[in-house]
């Protein structure tokens, strides 16, 4: 694991520095393979960022956009991550629709679209059950409780290792998630965290011992490459 920690001065620099970051993922991984995939996160951190994202030129039929996870809910609910990325990206870029994987989230059993969902998965990379594919990045936040995509500190869903998409929760609400393991087979992941309220949570994440279902965001040790993008009221504290 190749890990790289930066402290960015406010949360503009932030958006820049993350969007830099990820605009020379996609040329590398449309030099190389002739395709960019990617998973999104959820939440408000990285509306800013799909924003500035939209307003770049780029070869828009060679992207390819997943979500990490997904709250269950149809996807017109405000909560739902796929409308917050349609709204700040999506819609506003020649991005085909064919290029567009939303989790499914109208089965009335969630495992039902986990399963669902996984499938997508093999089929589009063309893995067998088992296998791990790479994305090139997943793209992730971390919740004030050390939690990243929908797994929640404590919950059934940090011990699936043998599935790429599993059913989360956040207490009562449902959610769908990637897997530890799967987000820890891409390429890169960027972790991209803003606010003095995730300093506690970050001190955990990054002791050198503590209880990885405590603090889930530890779970994420990719074999490629791991970025932690923050602000400075995030990271201030973050020993260098
Ligand atoms: O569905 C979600 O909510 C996200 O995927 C979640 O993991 C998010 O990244 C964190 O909760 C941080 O959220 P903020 O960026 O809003 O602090």
């Amino acid at each position: 694991m190749n890990k790289t920690v930066e402290v960015l001065p406010d949360q503009s620099a932030l958006v820049k520095r993350a969007l830099d970051l990820i605009l020379s993922k996609i040329d590398t991984a449309i030099q190389e393979r002739g395709r960019f995939t990617i998973a999104l996160s959820g939440g408000s951190t990285p509306k800013p960022l799909y924003e500035a994202i939209a307003n770049q030129k780029l070869p828009w039929d060679k992207i390819h956009v997943f979500w990490g996870d997904e709250r269950y809910v149809p996807p017109d609910h405000p909560d739902s991550n796929e409308l917050m990325a349609r709204r700040a990206w999506l819609d506003r870029v020649d991005l085909p629709e064919t290029n567009i994987h939303p989790i499914p989230t109208l089965e009335a059993d969630p495992a039902v679209a986990a399963v669902k969902y996984e499938r997508h998965l093999h089929n589009f990379f063309n893995s067998a059950s088992g296998e791990f594919p790479a994305l090139d990045v997943v793209l992730l936040g971390m919740g004030d409780d050390a939690h990243t995509a929908s797994l929640f500190p404590h919950t059934e869903a940090l011990k699936v290792s043998d599935r790429l998409i599993t059913v989360g929760n956040k207490d009562s609400s449902i959610r769908i998630t990637f897997t530890y393991p799967f987000i820890n087979s891409a390429r890169s992941v960027i972790f991209v965290v803003a606010g003095a309220n995730k300093r506690p949570a970050l001190a955990q994440v990054f002791a050198p011992v503590a209880d990885d279902f405590t603090y889930p965001s530890r779970l994420i040790k990719p074999q490629g490459e791991l970025w932690w993008l923050l602000d400075a009221a995030a990271g201030a504290e973050l020993p260098s």
